[in-house]
């Protein structure tokens, strides 16, 4: 068993950490932490528990601790974290200096250099990035990056389409109000409502996407060229964001191609890893948040609606944001981590 951490475990998606990590097989969960507010407490005092699962009796009863590498016991070996990315950005290099291997789901440092941005079913291969981090920062620890979740969603089906030449793609989200955080809209905004702004959504969707399908080098990541322009909305769903995509392609497949292309895409075997990554669907209605989020364990992506149009495919997707898109991706790296020796 790996013993391992999660720095800002009573948040929304701290909590997806607890619940997915309670239930592992190869991960030990012994330490979380928070703000000063909550270190000193117990789990069950200092969060206010939201997800639809008990709270796990022997993580209710860990002390909380504070956000501080002296604060984490040293046989611990894999820390995830969930820290707003303010205050990520303030301690992170911290735990990576002491020694911590950091898989982070918060969104400072994912456009780095030297940072590997990962999803493991499309560039395992990025890891190997740590290698010039560790060169660069002096460093024994490691900071790997999962994406955010908007830009999860569609990555998988973009990068099953480069077969065919990705040139430009166009997006549009609908995106479920827990990706904003327990406090982040509130019903009277939301509710009877569609808000057509989400902030940084749109440049992390088009600038992340390019990082995730470039070529690693060896020393660097050269980034995909692809031309992505995209739209974010938040819907009143509560979990899954839908994505509509348009995609320019070199080539002209036919739509049994594409959906061939989404079906074949490759799994990663790994505890967390869904297979198939890409359920597709026939009927033109679907996915659909409610009925298709929790495909894979909430780890799949779906895709349906896959239409040609005269300049390329048009399709739908759809992912659990606090799980595929969040927590669950963060596992999945660190599962990468484990299995590729980086620990
Ligand atoms: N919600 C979502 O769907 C997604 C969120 N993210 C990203 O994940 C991160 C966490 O988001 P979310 O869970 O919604 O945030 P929350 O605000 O719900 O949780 C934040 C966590 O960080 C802790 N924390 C806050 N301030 C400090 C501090 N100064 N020092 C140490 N710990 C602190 C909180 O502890 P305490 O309880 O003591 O305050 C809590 O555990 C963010 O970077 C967010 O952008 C990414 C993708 C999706
Ligand atoms: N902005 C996302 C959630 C999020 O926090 O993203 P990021 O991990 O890039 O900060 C949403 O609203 O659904």
């Amino acid at each position: 068993m790996v013993n391992v951490g999660v720095l800002g475990a009573t948040g929304a998606v701290g909590q997806r950490f607890i619940q997915l990590l309670s239930e592992h097989d190869e991960f030990e969960l012994t330490t979380v932490t928070a703000s000063p507010e909550s270190a000193g407490d117990t789990y069950r005092e200092a969060a206010k528990w939201r997800v639809d699962t008990p709270i796990p009796e022997d993580v209710a009863t860990l002390e909380v601790r504070e956000t501080d590498p002296d604060a984490i016991p040293d046989d611990v070996d894999l820390l995830f974290s969930s820290l707003p990315s303010s205050v990520a950005e303030r301690v992170e290099h911290g735990f990576c200096e002491a020694g911590y291997v950091v898989s982070s789901n918060s969104s400072n440092e994912r456009t780095a250099d030297d940072v590997p941005l990962v999803i493991p079913e499309v560039n395992a291969d990025h890891l190997d990035l740590i290698e010039v981090q560790r060169d660069e920062r002096g460093w024994d620890g490691a900071l790997v990056k999962n994406p955010n979740c908007s830009t999860i969603t569609m990555v998988p089906t973009l990068a099953a389409l480069d077969a065919f030449g990705l040139d430009t793609v166009h997006v549009a989200t609908l995106q479920a109000v827990s990706g904003a955080g327990y406090s982040g809209v509130t019903s009277m905004e939301i509710l009877d409502n569609v808000l057509p702004h989400i902030g940084g959504e749109e440049s992390k969707m088009e600038s992340e996407s390019r990082k995730l399908l470039g070529e690693f080098t060896g020393a660097e990541v050269d980034w995909h060229d692809v031309d992505v322009s995209a739209s974010c909305n938040r819907v009143p769903t509560l979990d899954g964001h839908l994505e509509n995509v348009w995609a320019e392609l070199d080539d002209d497949p036919t739509v049994e191609a594409v959906v061939d292309a989404f079906e074949d895409a490759a799994s990663q075997d790994l505890p967390s890893a869904p297979d198939p990554l890409i359920h597709v669907f026939e009927e033109p209605d679907r996915p659909q948040p409610r009925l298709d989020r929790m495909l894979g364990g909430g780890m799949a992506v779906a895709a349906g609606g896959v239409q040609q149009t005269e300049s390329g495919i048009q399709y739908n997707t759809l992912a659990h944001n606090t799980i595929r898109g969040a927590a669950g991706a963060s596992v999945l790296n660190g599962e990468l981590l484990a299995r590729d020796g980086w620990l």
